[in-house]
């Protein structure tokens, strides 16, 4: 990487400015000379009509400057502006999100030095959501073959340039069996090319506990999106503080250096909270400029400041000998001052964050274009807007009787050359031909599901016709989705 001579830095919402504030001057004092560019980001701008609440100005700083600091944003919750962080991370390319926790240096009865590699870049983190109907809302999770092996080769490489022995993978593809269950199966397969490295797959709900009760036993977690979130801030507190933790989000040409947790709202102008998660994060951002000689000053103040419990409120257990921020941030800075370099030991907490690799897509485009050409239309989804007796709906697709010159029937033993209606489901439940043992599975989001026989060429047109038919009979069509096999026979679909 050719290093460059300035950051961008954003002082985000809430508790942003102070601990950025404090970060920075932390920085300054260690020695950290580069040119800072200021960009706003946010609510503020959207307010102004800047739809992603991203100025061209800030953008013509970010495309010219690669390094970002950025204290955390906030993003109203259940309405208004997508997360700008979110955007951040898909705009940059920043598709690895590294998060270390660990409480080397402080005495707890549970020991944790984890690092979370978590997916940056899809999951149902990428907010597709609709509202499909009067009671239905949806979000969409979209999980791929190529960023699931890119991370989890991320996590191993991790593994093998930091002499770490295990890494972890967190799923739930006992219930997510096609998202999760790929991105399973990328792990494994990345793993059978880092033998030296132990690898586990565990299912989401167990690995939470075990982390809870044994966190000694992790080492390199790697994980979805979504899950990656709730990890590494489970991960976070089990450290100490979710106040201390840092992240770097990285891509191939850009880095964006953030503490884990967000804008604190609560705590924001009253001089108390923790910068060590913004700190921690410019520790990284100053490794990766290769300034490891400021990042080991400041590490080792902050040791300094550890072992004296020199510490802000959420990290000490009387709340009247926590320092606030200003007076820790002035500790820290007499710390670096004071450096007198041997007293402690900071091998263990220096993290080398491996660069990220551009993904071989030489063959990409023709095993894309060879899954085309060989998969197979088989049948459709059709989504409608319905409530009442599934009798209506029945009655409705049994006057289909012939569409596009082709049968449609409802029997439940399929005849030949035919699309039949295979079943009728709600929320992934079959409501039709099983029957629900109770009433209280009441929906208005329903899924004609049709099937075509193997005999027939089912194509768009036949399901043109079919949404043709729906709508002269007056059924709302809220959704489709095409249904696939693939040419070694795997669904493309759950059933
Ligand atoms: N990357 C980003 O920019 C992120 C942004 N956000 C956004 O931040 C906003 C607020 O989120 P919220 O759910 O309140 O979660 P936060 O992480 O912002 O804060 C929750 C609580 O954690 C404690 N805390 C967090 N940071 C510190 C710190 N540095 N020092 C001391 N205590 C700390 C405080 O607890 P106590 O009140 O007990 O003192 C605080 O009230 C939301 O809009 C969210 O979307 C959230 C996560 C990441
Ligand atoms: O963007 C936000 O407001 C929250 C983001 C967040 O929690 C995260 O992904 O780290």
């Amino acid at each position: 990487m050719n290093t460059p001579k300035s950051i961008a830095v954003c002082y985000g919402d809430g508790i942003g400015p102070e601990i950025m504030e404090s970060t920075l001057s932390i920085c300054k004092s260690a020695g950290f000379k580069h040119t800072i560019e200021v960009i706003t980001l946010g609510k503020n701008l959207y307010d102004k009509g800047y739809k992603t609440g991203m100025s061209e100005e800030a953008v013509s700083v970010l495309k010219r400057v690669p390094v970002l600091l950025k204290a955390p944003l906030t993003t109203v919750q259940g309405e208004g502006m997508r997360s700008v962080n979110v955007t951040l991370r898909k705009m940059m390319g920043l598709f690895v999100n590294v998060r270390p926790s660990n409480n080397l240096i402080f005495n707890h009865s549970k020991n944790i030095n984890v690092v979370v590699i978590r997916e940056n870049s899809e999951d149902i983190y990428s907010g597709i959501e609709y509202r499909n109907s009067y009671d239905t809302r949806t979000s969409i999770k979209i999980i791929t073959e190529q960023a699931s092996y890119r991370i989890c080769d991320y996590a191993f490489r991790f593994a093998q340039q930091n002499g770490r022995k295990k890494v972890s993978c967190f799923v739930k593809d006992n219930i997510m069996k096609m998202t999760d269950g790929i991105f399973h199966k990328m792990f494994l397969e990345v793993a059978n090319h880092y033998p030296d490295i132990e690898k586990e797959v565990l299912i989401l709900d167990i690995a939470m506990a075990n982390l809870a009760k044994y966190p000694e036993r992790f080492d390199v977690i790697v994980t979805t999106n979504l899950y990656g979130d709730v990890v590494s801030d489970v991960c976070a507190e089990l450290s100490g503080s979710i106040g201390i933790a840092g992240s770097v989000n990285l891509g191939t040409k850009y880095a964006m250096f953030e503490a884990v947790h967000g804008s604190a709202p609560k705590i924001a102008n009253k001089n108390i909270a923790n910068p060590m998660g913004m700190v921690n994060a410019a520790i990284m951002m100053l490794n990766y400029l290769n300034e490891n000689h400021i990042s080991e000053k400041i590490l080792r103040a902050w040791m300094q400041c550890v072992k004296n419990k020199w510490l802000t409120r959420d990290l000490v257990d009387n709340p009247k000998v926590a320092l606030n921020t200003q007076d820790f941030t002035d500790t820290m800075i007499k710390c670096i001052r004071d450096d007198n370099k041997t007293s402690v030991n900071i091998d263990a907490h220096s993290i080398n964050i491996p660069d990220t690799m551009q993904t071989d897509t030489s063959d990409y485009y023709s095993r894309v274009s060879e899954y085309i050409k060989h998969r197979t239309l088989v049948g459709v989804d059709i989504y409608v807007d319905f409530t009442g007796n599934l009798n209506k709906i029945l009655e409705i697709i049994n006057t289909f009787d012939k569409i596009n010159g082709k049968n449609v029937s409802i029997d439940l033993v399929p005849i030949n050359e035919s699309i039949f209606l295979n079943s009728i489901l709600s929320k992934g439940m079959e409501l039709w031909p099983t029957v629900l043992l109770t009433n209280d599975y009441t929906t208005d989001y329903i899924t004609c599901r049709f099937i075509a026989s193997k005999n027939i060429n089912f194509n768009n047109h036949d399901i043109t016709a079919l949404m043709n038919a729906f709508e002269e009979n007056s059924v709302n069509i809220v959704k489709i989705e095409t249904l696939y096999i693939s040419p070694k026979r795997d669904m493309g679909f759950a059933n």
